[in-house]
């Protein structure tokens, strides 16, 4: 890394303040301009942390559609978008990067804010065809010359909606759509199933390229009619029918196929593109490309950083530049190899994260009970649906935020058929730099309306462990866990008492006020008590640790209290807040509620700890409002008398 506090940018990248600065390069310096944005993204995402690995493995491809297509007249569809670094160098935002993914920084996603040439901003993998068949039908409608280019990685090509999409832009030809399919035969872990296969077998098998190559040039001097049954006759006669298995796989389809091709060879990208681009009808390019290309940490385990979005690390050896904390994750990954080992109906299920999600500790160790099933959260549900009515126990670990994606499977295939699968929700709660489409803030407002459907928030470790061994008890219902990202508690939050199973975390005999604290958010109840009572005001703390449905214990508790406090990392609208002030109106015992949690809105990216304060998710801002409500009612009772 260079000593100075800004990552270093070349002669030709810092020539490059808006798009057309890098269009009218001439040919001959962009080999060199490739070299430069290869040192500068090291340089830069070292000292902010990010996704390295897959936008090193983009630079040729997205400079070669910049080259060919003209953004933002032709638009351009980045799928998940954690791969659009290099773009948002090429369009003018090289002098930005120091604020990658922090407050009022670039965020590491494309942002219509930032920049016309960004367009989609949700970094949940999969959507990008349905986009660009919607654009494209749009363009196509107005009659329109602008193209539409999407570019979709071999893992988000496991998601359902990549077919759901293929299957409607195969039905046309009047689209002018050229789907850049990226593959760097990994999602984090090496992409998996039938689809990896057929696209590996022409990345092991490299001397059929040159063979494809002449194929194709050949089969384009044929007309249409001619091109299938020769590329298909040639194929079978010199036996490269595995190797056009994905020009099979998308031409079976009806969908135009170029490729493949080497995704960091700029001149044939660029001929292929080009080619694409004058079919003027859907068409796929296939591009071989490596993760990380270009950047060899010495730490060959780092590869993982390649794949997953790192913390800032050193650029030379790739070591993670701070020590990280014992994590949530680390938590349940233990604790579900201990559950795996005691019960032999526990398997696990990912969706193309083992490493994120802890379940590779389990793969380790049984790797026959571990299914990865790529980035298809619904078919994991609904799969796990199946594999619990025939007597196993599944473990769906999951990111909170793309388990949205699965709220019908989880209530129609799951609850309704009262299967034991259990659900385990990293990342729950306000999660911070990936923006908002990363924020785990709906699950307990979507889920806890699921019937049957049991959800626990631990507090710590301790809590984590046992809530998991108790969910995993459960054989009649699906049970939820969720817990945040970052570092669980060094020290577990002791109860002083336990009410009826429920948590008592600070006590007071003649308390005025019940604090209700959810999950991560204990600790900062208990701190937001100690503020109160060094203000003379007494609040008790509990703990439910099952948060959905809400505990009777918990509504008769609250009921004789003149005012009650919730605490929660997920959205208020239809959180454990409204669902307490339900069960007390259901009761009769309507009481005063206070209900701290995520307002409704889009809350832009910065750091955990920033958002958090943002949304008045302190002890001392809970502190603050808690102390005005006791007086605001003190004075008009005395008022009232
Ligand atoms: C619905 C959903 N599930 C999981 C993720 C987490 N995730 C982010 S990037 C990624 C891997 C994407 O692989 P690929 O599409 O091949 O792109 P590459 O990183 O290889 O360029 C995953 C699983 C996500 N963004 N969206
Ligand atoms: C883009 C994406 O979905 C993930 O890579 C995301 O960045 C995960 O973030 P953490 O694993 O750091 O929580
Ligand atoms: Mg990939």
């Amino acid at each position: 890394m260079n000593p100075h506090d800004e990552p270093e940018i070349g002669p030709l990248l810092s020539g490059i303040g808006r798009l057309a600065d890098f269009k009218s390069l001439d040919e001959a310096d962009l080999p060199a301009l490739a070299e430069e944005l290869r040192g500068f993204l090291v340089d830069a995402v070292a000292r902010t942390g990010g996704h390295i690995g897959p936008n090193l493995g983009v630079v040729e491809l997205t400079m070669a559609i910049h080259r060919v297509f003209d953004s933002p007249h032709d638009q351009i569809v980045f799928d998940t978008g954690h791969q659009s670094y290099v773009h948002k160098a090429l369009t003018g935002r090289a002098g930005q990067f120091t604020g990658l993914r922090s407050r009022g920084g670039l965020t590491g996603y494309p942002s219509q804010a930032e920049s016309p040439h960004d367009l989609v901003e949700n970094s949940h993998a999969s959507t990008a065809l349905s986009y660009a068949d919607g654009l494209a039908k749009a363009h196509a409608l107005s009659g329109s010359d602008r193209h539409v280019v999407a570019l979709v990685g071999d893992g988000a090509l496991t998601g359902g909606m990549c077919w759901e999409a293929l299957n409607n832009i195969a039905a046309r030809d009047d689209l002018k759509l050229v789907i850049v399919v990226n593959d760097n035969g990994r999602s984090y872990a090496p992409t998996v199933g039938g689809l990896a296969k057929r696209l590996s077998a022409l990345r092991l098998n490299p001397g059929y390229e040159p063979a494809l190559r002449r194929i194709q040039e050949l089969v384009e001097r044929i007309p249409v009619f001619g091109r299938a049954a020769y590329a298909g006759l040639h194929a079978a006669k010199t036996g490269l029918k595995d190797a056009l298995a994905p020009q099979g796989m998308f031409s079976d389809l009806g969908i135009k196929y170029v490729g493949p091709v080497d995704g960091h060879d700029l001149a044939e990208l660029t001929l292929a593109l080009e080619r694409a681009k004058g079919f003027g009808g859907p068409v796929i390019v296939h591009a071989l490309t490596e993760k990380g290309h270009g950047w060899a940490p010495a730490r060959a385990d780092e590869a993982e950083q390649m794949h997953a979005p790192s913390a800032a690390f050193d650029p030379i050896t790739g070591e993670p530049v701070a020590a990280s904390k014992r994590r949530w994750t680390g938590v349940f990954a233990d604790e579900l190899v201990a559950q795996a080992n005691l019960r032999p109906e526990v398997v696990a299920i990912t969706a193309a994260m083992p490493g994120p999600t802890g379940v590779d500790k389990l793969m380790k160790r049984h790797p026959e009970r571990v299914f990865d099933v790529g980035i298809a959260e619904q078919h994991a549900v609904t799969s796990a649906a199946g594999l619990a009515m025939n007597g196993m126990h599944p473990v769906v670990a999951v990111y909170s935020t793309f388990m949205n994606r699965a709220f019908d499977q989880t209530v129609l295939d799951v609850a309704m058929h009262k299967l034991p699968v259990t659900f385990v929700l990293d990342r729950a709660g306000i999660t911070g730099p990936d923006g908002p489409s990363h924020y785990g803030i709906w699950d307990t407002s979507i889920f806890r309306v699921v019937p049957g459907l049991r959800i626990a928030a631990p507090r710590d470790a301790a809590s984590l462990r046992e809530e998991f061994a108790e969910a995993l008890a459960v054989d009649d219902a699906p049970t939820m866990l969720r817990f945040p990202t970052g570092a669980v508690p060094e020290a577990d939050i002791p109860a002083v008492d336990v009410h009826e199973g429920l948590d008592v975390l600070v006590k007071h005999e003649d308390d005025e006020l019940l604090v209700v604290a959810c999950g991560s958010l204990a600790g900062t109840a208990v701190r937001a008590a100690e503020l109160l009572a060094a203000q003379g005001i007494r609040a008790t703390v509990v703990d439910p640790r099952w948060i959905s449905p809400v505990p009777d214990a918990l509504v008769k508790l609250a009921g004789q209290y003149p005012l009650v406090a919730t605490v929660e990392d997920g959205i208020r609208t239809g959180g454990f807040g409204d669902a307490l002030a339900q069960a007390l109106r259901d009761s009769g015992d309507e009481v005063p509620l206070v209900d701290f949690a995520v307002e409704r809105g889009w809350h832009p990216h910065g750091t955990r700890a920033q958002l958090l304060a943002d949304l008045g998710l302190t002890p001392e801002a809970i502190a603050e409002r808690l102390t005005a409500e006791v007086h605001r009612r003190g004075e008009a009772e005395a008022h009232h008398h």
